[in-house]
Order: C-alpha cells, then sequence, then structure tokens
C-alpha cells in the first residue's frame, strides 16, 4: 500500500523557491531549465528511502561512539573520471582507509562517498579571467565545462541531466563492487600489506603488524570472512543546485514523507548554510540524513538554530556537524561551539573536515593543501573533544585513488616542483592514494590513543 503525501508537505517542498538562493548558476535559458527539471522528475530515484533510513541509525551510534564516519571523496567529481577504473580505485582507497581504522577505532566503520552526485561547485569568484579574457568560472560538470572557452562556461541545464546519469552509473558500480566481493576484507588486507612494503611507511609498521595479526587471530578463531565480503557503502554530495535537488525529492510510498532520493547523504555547504536561505528550507524538510559545514566564522547562535531548524524533533542521526576550522584555529574555535550545542542537548554527529580550512596557493599559483596541516587539524579535533568528554565521529575527506601531485608532503615527500608533474583536480587539490592511506594509519593511531 502506497500512503498519499500530505498537501502541506507538497506544498512545503516548494518554499525554498521564494527564498534567497546564494551560488545558483545564472542559467541563460529557463525554460530548458524547466524542461529538464520536467524530465529528471519523471527519472527514478537513485537511493532508496528505507537506505537513507539505515544511514540514519548508523549515524545516530557514530554520534554515541559506537561508530566511525569515514567520508571521501573528489572535490569535484567530473563526467570525464567516471569510468570503471577512475571509481574502483576511489572505491579501493576508502575501503582500504576503513579496514585501519576500524582496527585503530575499534568500532565499525560506516563507508561514505563523495560520489555519485558530487557535480557542482560554489565558487569564491562568479567570473575568471585568463590574459585579458573574462568568461563565466567553473561551477561543476553539472553546470558548465571546464575548458576555458565562452561555449564551455556558459551553464547549460541539459548537464543536469547527464549529471544525473553519471550518478546512476557510479552508485550503480558502487553497489556492484560492495556488493560483489571487491570488499573482502581478506582483499583489502593484502592491498594494505602492499601499501606497508613501501620503506616510507615504516613509522606504522607497528600498528601494520598488529592488525595483520589481528586477521591472523580472526582466521585462526574461524571467522566466516566470506560474510564479511558485502558491505553497505553509502552516496553523498553538496546539495547546492536547489533546481536538481528538489527535482530528485521524492515522496516514500511507505510513509509519504518526502526524501532527496540523489544520494543517501546530502549536506549545506559553508557557502549556502544561511538560516533564512533556500538551501537550508529544502533540507529541513527530507527525511534523509543532512550535515552543515561550519567554518570558523560560524558562532554558536548558528549551530543552535541550524539544529532547530534541520532537527526539531531531535532526532539522533539526522544531523552532522562537518566542522573546518583550519588546523591554526580549531583548538581555539571548537570547543565553545561544541561544549554549547552539547550542553543544551541538540544531538550531533560531529566530523571533522580537515581540508578546507588549509587551503593556500603554492608559488607557481597551485592551490594546495599541507599534508601536517591536514593531519593537524584531525589532531586538533580529537584533542578538543577528548578535553570536553563528547565524540570525535568522523572524518571527512578529498581524496582520488590515483597518483595525483595535489597536496604537498606525505612520506612521498611531495614538493612544490613536484606538484605540476600530476596535478589534474579541477577545483581542490585531492590526498593522493598514498597520502590518504597514511593519513588512516595516522588517524588510526590517535583513534587509539583516544
Ligand atoms: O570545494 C570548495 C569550494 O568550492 C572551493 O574551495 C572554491 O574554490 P575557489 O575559492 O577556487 O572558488
Ligand atoms: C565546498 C566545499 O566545502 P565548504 O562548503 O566547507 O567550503 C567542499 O566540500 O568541497
Ligand atoms: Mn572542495
Amino acid at each position: 500500500m502506497s500512503i498519499s503525501p500530505d498537501p502541506e508537505v507538497l506544498t512545503g517542498l516548494e518554499n525554498w523557491r521564494q527564498l534567497p538562493a546564494v551560488h545558483q548558476p545564472e542559467w541563460p535559458d529557463r525554460e530548458s531549465l524547466d524542461a529538464v527539471t520536467r524530465e529528471l522528475k519523471e527519472w527514478p530515484p537513485l537511493v532508496f528511502a528505507g537506505e537513507a533510513d539505515g544511514l540514519r541509525d548508523k549515524l545516530a551510534a557514530a554520534s554515541r561512539g559506537e561508530a566511525f564516519l569515514l567520508q571521501g571523496g573528489d572535490c569535484a567529481e567530473t563526467f570525464a573520471e567516471s569510468g570503471a577504473d577512475a571509481i574502483r580505485n576511489r572505491i579501493r582507497t576508502i575501503l582500504q582507509m576503513a579496514a585501519v581504522l576500524t582496527y585503530g577505532a575499534s568500532l565499525p566503520v560506516i563507508k561514505m562517498g563523495r560520489m555519485a552526485g558530487q557535480y557542482a561547485k560554489p565558487r569564491s569568484n562568479n567570473l575568471e579571467t585568463r590574459d585579458g579574457v573574462t568568461l563565466p568560472a567553473y561551477r561543476g560538470d553539472a553546470v558548465n565545462g571546464h575548458p576555458f572557452t565562452e561555449a564551455d562556461r556558459v551553464p547549460d541545464p541539459r548537464r543536469l541531466m547527464t549529471a544525473y546519469h553519471h550518478s546512476a552509473t557510479t552508485i550503480n558500480l558502487i553497489r556492484a563492487f560492495t556488493r560483489g566481493g571487491y570488499a573482502d576484507l581478506r582483499l583489502v588486507h593484502e592491498w594494505n600489506r602492499g601499501f606497508m612494503s613501501n620503506p616510507a611507511y615504516k613509522r606504522y609498521e607497528v600498528l601494520a603488524g598488529e592488525i595483520d595479526r589481528a586477521m591472523r587471530f580472526m582466521a585462526a578463531a574461524g571467522v566466516d570472512f566470506d560474510a564479511l565480503k558485502s558491505v553497505d557503502f553509502y552516496s553523498s554530495h553538496e546539495a547546492l543546485l536547489l533546481d536538481y535537488e528538489a527535482a530528485m525529492t521524492r515522496i516514500d510510498s511507505r510513509t509519504g514523507d518526502p526524501y532527496n532520493t540523489s544520494a543517501h547523504f546530502v549536506w549545506i555547504g559553508e557557502r549556502t548554510r544561511q538560516l533564512d536561505g533556500a538551501h537550508v528550507d529544502l533540507l529541513s524538510r527530507v527525511r534523509n540524513p543532512i550535515g552543515v559545514k561550519l567554518g570558523p566564522t560560524a558562532t554558536v547562535d548558528d549551530a543552535r538554530r541550524l539544529a532547530e531548524q534541520l532537527n526539531p524533533a531531535g532526532e539522533p542521526g539526522r544531523l552532522t556537524f562537518i566542522t573546518r576550522m583550519g588546523a591554526g584555529r580549531i583548538r581555539d574555535l571548537l570547543p565553545d561551539l561544541v561544549q554549547k550545542v552539547t550542553a543544551e542537548g541538540f544531538p550531533v554527529l560531529w566530523v571533522c573536515d580537515p581540508m578546507h580550512g588549509n587551503t593556500f596557493s603554492s608559488q607557481a599559483g597551485y592551490k594546495t593543501r599541507q599534508f601536517t596541516t591536514v593531519l593537524d587539524e584531525v589532531r586538533g579535533f580529537f584533542e578538543v573533544h577528548q578535553a570536553l568528554g563528547t565524540v570525535p565521529g568522523g572524518l571527512h575527506v578529498e581524496l582520488t585513488g590515483d597518483d595525483v601531485t595535489e597536496v604537498l608532503g606525505g612520506s612521498e615527500e611531495i614538493d612544490e616542483s613536484a606538484l605540476a608533474r600530476r596535478y589534474e583536480t579541477l577545483v581542490d587539490p585531492r590526498l593522493n592514494h598514498q597520502q590518504s592511506l597514511e593519513m588512516a594509519f595516522a588517524v588510526a593511531e590517535m583513534l587509539r590513543e583516544n
């Protein structure tokens, strides 16, 4: 039996259209946008509401310290890099990190990709100028093309449809890999042994040895590894383009409640979290678990009012605050926020994004981050939560499974001159495969100390 939606709920889902919405593309042609959103509404959902409910329960467990969230993937997914190899490498990286973190935390790790929908970006400037030519800035493959030509940079609503289809093929492949045997813990462990054979990672030898022994103990004790071959792997992206997100918002036939069916989890970015804005309004009306990024300007009052609007029922697992303060400021800014939000009884999952507060331009003009600084923000996050007796519930990172050179440092010692070698990101710098694994070992050690 399917339950028909409450007419007031349907009217409410249109409310965002009356509110200020920042970082929306200037689509040149309203009619073509309307035609695309009409078409999008006819296409099937990408996730099932019941899966989002299951994820909410797991995030609730993470907020109580009974699980840990690992959310990772590109800053901006691209249509060109959504073939099987690129997706498999990202999944593999996240699975490898998750295995190490599971050991470090002695907790189940919730695996979530910034994948299958992360195609739209807010930008600092609407325009980009090169050699005296000014064009609209690149806003993600769902909006316009990266090549610096007028034809590419004009926002094209048909790209929303392409983004939907790429999201569909990506989530399909994610499900196939993670249900079909690619997530087998024995396989993942073998990959991690390969990583440890590099002498650069000697400092993690003790931890790696312990994991190896734990695996052998499990085998000897008769653990059914075949039962561990299939894992849940969730999709997520920033819910930025409201026309797309609204078209993907559907009524669950079981309950009559609205869900954003473009991903299991969606978040509101640092630049679009205005309390009276369209993004907060639309996401306040869907049942998915959702996140909000909180940067250094976020006040306790902002956090309190976001919690009231986005989670009025105080449901555990519904709301995640993803803090991205910067390594230099987290120890000053985070304590007050966490302490007051906790004292006022708002159930929140606290997750650390150590990437977005630590970006700078290299001498040659590459947007980059320093590996040690990124790790220092994670360390600060754990220190603050430990001092307050609150729960550091997860990690949100920009990474790729390929050997790119975008973030400085790590044991491979990528220096400024190496950045040019393989700088492929179209927006923010990502940890490469090795740096991601190195981060997992470093964070696993922090989790153990915690
Ligand atoms: O990913 C985050 C933002 O979209 C990105 O950092 C914006 O970058 P910009 O300052 O280059 O526009
Ligand atoms: C835009 C992003 O981050 P923030 O909203 O934290 O700036 C992002 O996650 O890529
Ligand atoms: Mn980014």
